[in-house]
């Protein structure tokens, strides 16, 4: 699923305005009874009080649209409009009318005005800014928003939580509404899966106003939402006369003296993600290790006891997952320094590898085209330097794919896949999956796409998605605190199978005869 920009969005519902032949305010009615039957049909004329907070522009008026429906169905209802300028939208003011057409006064609130009181049982809707807020808001709008939040009462955002930007970070956090819940119009935006502005949002859903599906269809957008629609058409499926040689040899490198579980979480994802042979490739000490817990694994070993000193071997793997519990000792970082000299192979870093790159910038250079580097904010921090916010973060990881020709998997809730311009941003996982090892895990995963013949790219998107749905699926029987990593590679073949499952239909139930 695209996300559109803001301006993008005022371009789509321009050209709808002129295609369609109507007016502005038949696209604000739209919205707003899309608004009202989300609400009606879960609300069933309920006596509950519900406030309207409308601003003046065309969220504010979107509000109002919606206060006139509620009325019409016999609501309880309360609307307050924000006066934060005198620039009232020419909509909201026809809007305005016909409310007062049936005798709804809105209660105009200005900055030296009292705060109404709010019921821990009420209903607030949030229509005070959308996607048009473009400074921060006036100290007495954010005592306002801060008034809502403490209120303790549901609060349903139209479009976007009020004092969120829709393409920039956050100034003051104090002047942002959270959201129990935002209906967002056509698309949702980018803010609602970044981790400085994500918390703000519980839960959202799109609501479809029929902005033109021609303009929608054929723009770019630098942002997509990966989930099993995604997917689904990345997915390769196997042939009869496929055979182990066609999945392709993965080959893991990592481990050091205390730290070889990492390279079994690792390898053994790799065999589950479908690679046709995995190899470890590790200290001697771990070598029982390794044979022991993985009978399918095949391991070499380099000539040191306790860590990685010389990476070097006769077989022919097709990708290569370098990193986990590697360590980032001098011996090590020469190791790994004279192996990307010589490495042709596309890469998946992780973990220790990461660590050792950011400490050694002229070695990123070295690795190969196309290769995935999976670093947790930790580690990309060390490897791009601090960021002013995510959407500077996001800057900077692009230019850094573009620079080194590398795919970027930022790890995190919403984990988004940077390649040169564009983001990816996936929905599966969960805070389970805050664990020991579970990143391993994804290495593993995204090395055994790799072998299988999936493009860079699309073995990161692909993993990524894999490896969230296993820990989602994990988390139904563990619970977020007992979930660990090894669950979630327990689980990659219920996220296969999942792929394919239909969603459930409704139980009919026979009549009774
Ligand atoms: N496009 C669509 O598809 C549809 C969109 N619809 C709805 O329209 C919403 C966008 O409406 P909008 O453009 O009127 O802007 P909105 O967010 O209401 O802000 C109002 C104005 O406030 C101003 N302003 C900004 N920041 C400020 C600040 N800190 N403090 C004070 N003032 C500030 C700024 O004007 P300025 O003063 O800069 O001239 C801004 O224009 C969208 O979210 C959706 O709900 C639907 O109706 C149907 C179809
Ligand atoms: N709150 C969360 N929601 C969803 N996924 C999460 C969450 N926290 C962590 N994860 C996922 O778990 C993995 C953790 O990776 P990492 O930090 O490298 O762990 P480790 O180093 O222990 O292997 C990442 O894939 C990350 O996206
Ligand atoms: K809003």
């Amino acid at each position: 699923m695209k996300l559109y920009s803001a301006k993008q969005i005022y371009k789509a519902d321009q050209i709808s305005i002129k295609k369609e032949e109507i007016g502005s305010n038949e696209l604000m009615e739209r919205a707003a009874l899309q608004l009202f039957n989300w609400m009606h049909l879960r609300m069933q004329g309920a006596p509950v009080k519900i406030h309207l907070f409308c601003g003046i522009g065309n969220n504010g008026g979107d509000g109002i649209a919606l206060a006139r429906h509620l009325v019409d169905h016999g609501y309880n209802i309360e609307v307050y409009v924000i006066n934060y300028s005198e620039k009232r939208s020419k909509d909201f003011l026809i809007n305005l009318d016909r409310l007062k057409d049936r005798k709804v006064w809105p209660n105009f609130m200005n900055c030296d005005d009292s705060l109404p009181e709010i019921g821990k049982e009420d209903i607030i809707v949030d229509g005070i800014f959308g996607i048009g807020l473009n400074r921060t808001p006036d100290d007495w709008v954010a005592k306002v928003i801060q008034h809502l939040n403490d209120s303790q009462a549901f609060i349903l955002s139209i479009d976007i939580p009020s004092g969120l930007f829709t393409d920039e970070g956050p100034k003051d956090v104090n002047s942002i509404i959270r959201s129990n819940f935002v209906l967002s119009f056509q698309t949702p935006k980018l803010v609602f899966f970044l981790p400085e502005t994500g918390p703000f949002i519980e839960q959202w859903e799109v609501l479809d106003i029929g902005l033109d599906p021609e303009y929608l269809k054929e723009t770019e957008t630098d942002y997509e939402l990966i989930g099993k629609n995604e997917v689904l058409t990345l997915y390769k499926p196997r042939e009869k006369y496929g055979h182990k040689g066609t999945y392709g040899h993965s080959l893991i490198v990592g481990g050091s003296y205390g730290k070889m579980g990492s390279v079994c979480l690792s390898s053994k994802a790799a065999l589950q993600a479908g690679s046709g042979l995995v190899t470890s490739y590790i200290p001697k000490i771990g070598y029982v290790i390794l044979q022991a817990s993985l009978p399918e694994v095949m391991v070499l070993t380099d000539v040191d006891e306790n860590e990685l000193s010389n990476i070097n071997f006769d077989i022919k793997p097709n990708v290569v997952g370098i990193g986990v519990g590697m360590g980032t000792t001098k011996t090590t970082t020469t190791a790994l320094a004279n192996f990307l000299k010589v490495i042709k192979l596309p890469l998946v870093i992780d973990a220790d590898a990461l660590n050792i790159l950011s400490e050694n910038k002229d070695l990123l250079k070295s690795i190969p085209e196309d290769s995935v580097l999976t670093p947790h904010p930790k580690e990309l921090e060390r490897l791009i330097g601090k960021w002013k916010d995510d959407f500077d973060k996001l800057n900077k990881v692009k230019k850094f794919s573009k620079k080194y020709k590398c795919i970027v998997v930022i790890k995190g809730a919403h984990t988004i896949i940077v390649h040169n311009e564009k983001g990816y941003v996936n929905t599966t996982g969960n805070p389970g999956m805050a664990t020991a090892g579970s990143g391993d895990v994804l290495t593993g995963v995204i090395t055994g796409l790799r072998a299988q013949g999936y493009a860079a790219l699309d073995a990161a998107i692909f993993g990524v998605y894999l490896h969230g749905r296993a820990g989602d699926i994990a988390v139904e029987s563990t619970g977020f605190q007992s979930l660990t990593a090894s669950h979630v590679i327990d689980n990659l073949a219920n996220a296969y199978l999942d792929m394919f499952k239909l969603p459930e239909q409704p139980v009919v139930e026979e009549e009774n005869k």
